[in-house]
């Protein structure tokens, strides 16, 4: 569902990107992890349009988006739901899920956002409160919830768990695994907290200075002592429980 192949990318003349193959099949959920600065946050941007990648190819469903501008991107079926967790303050909850709706059909809106608050019950009794009074963890889910407005096929997010504490990093990353298995979005996920990726994830990649290191399943890679020793703090098993 989402291709990549060979990317390069940058700002300005700084490469940071130096050929990023990555695949992402519909119902499958690709944790990318790795240092900071290690390219992460530009991978993303460059899948979705935000940067132009100076090679490669992107393609989502089978369209070739690579270089096009990040609506034409959205339009072909891709949300991208930033790291900086930008809600419109002032505005409702229900008109910020609103705004991540606006291209589509106003007989859709309904549905989608039932299927929003499915996701999220804690929204659904906010939806008149303003979106700058929500707690980080609302406000996530207020993000996560206008890009699904879009009925993309593919969600990439960045660090969505950043400041959360463990229960709410716990709501939205099953709220994920709901949209891979039952809505069969594919899903690239970007994050610092490898022992919650790794508990979601179906593949794991590993980003070292723009190019990935490594990749695998959660257990494949929980087995090499690097990665335990430099991303999961030693000790991680799958039925590990502790953030
Ligand atoms: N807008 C920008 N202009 C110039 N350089 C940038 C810009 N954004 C990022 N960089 C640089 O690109 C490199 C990769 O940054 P990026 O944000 O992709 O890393 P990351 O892996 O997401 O890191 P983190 O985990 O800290 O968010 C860094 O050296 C960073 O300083």
């Amino acid at each position: 569902m989402l291709h990549v192949e060979s990317l390069h990318a940058g700002y300005d003349n700084l490469r940071v990107l130096h050929g990023i193959d990555l695949d992402v099949p519909a119902g499958d959920l690709l944790a990318v992890i790795g240092a900071n600065g290690a390219g992460k946050t530009t991978v993303l941007r460059a899948v979705s349009g935000l940067i132009r990648p100076s090679s490669g190819r992107v393609t989502v469903d089978g369209r070739a988006v690579t270089g096009l501008r990040a609506e034409k991107v959205a339009a072909a079926g891709l949300a991208h739901v930033p790291e900086n967790r930008l809600v419109f303050p002032s505005l409702t909850v229900a008109d910020n899920l609103a705004l991540g709706g606006w291209t589509r059909r106003s007989s859709r809106l309904t549905d989608d956002r039932d299927r929003v608050l499915d996701l999220f019950p804690r929204l659904r009794s906010r939806l008149a409160q303003p979106a700058g009074t929500l707690s980080g963890g609302e406000q996530q889910m207020v993000v996560i919830g206008r890009g699904l407005m879009a009925g993309p096929k593919v969600l990439v997010l960045d660090e969505p768990s950043v400041g959360l504490a463990p229960r709410l990093v716990a709501e939205i990353f099953a709220a994920l695994a709901r949209l891979r298995d039952e809505a069969g979005l594919a899903i690239l996920l970007v994050e610092q907290n490898a022992r919650a990726a790794f508990r979601v994830a179906d593949r794991v990649a590993v980003m070292d200075r723009g190019r990935i290191a490594t990749k695998g399943t959660p257990a494949e890679l929980a087995g090499d002592d690097r990665v335990q020793r430099a991303y999961l703090g030693g000790g991680y098993s799958e039925s590990s429980t502790v953030d």
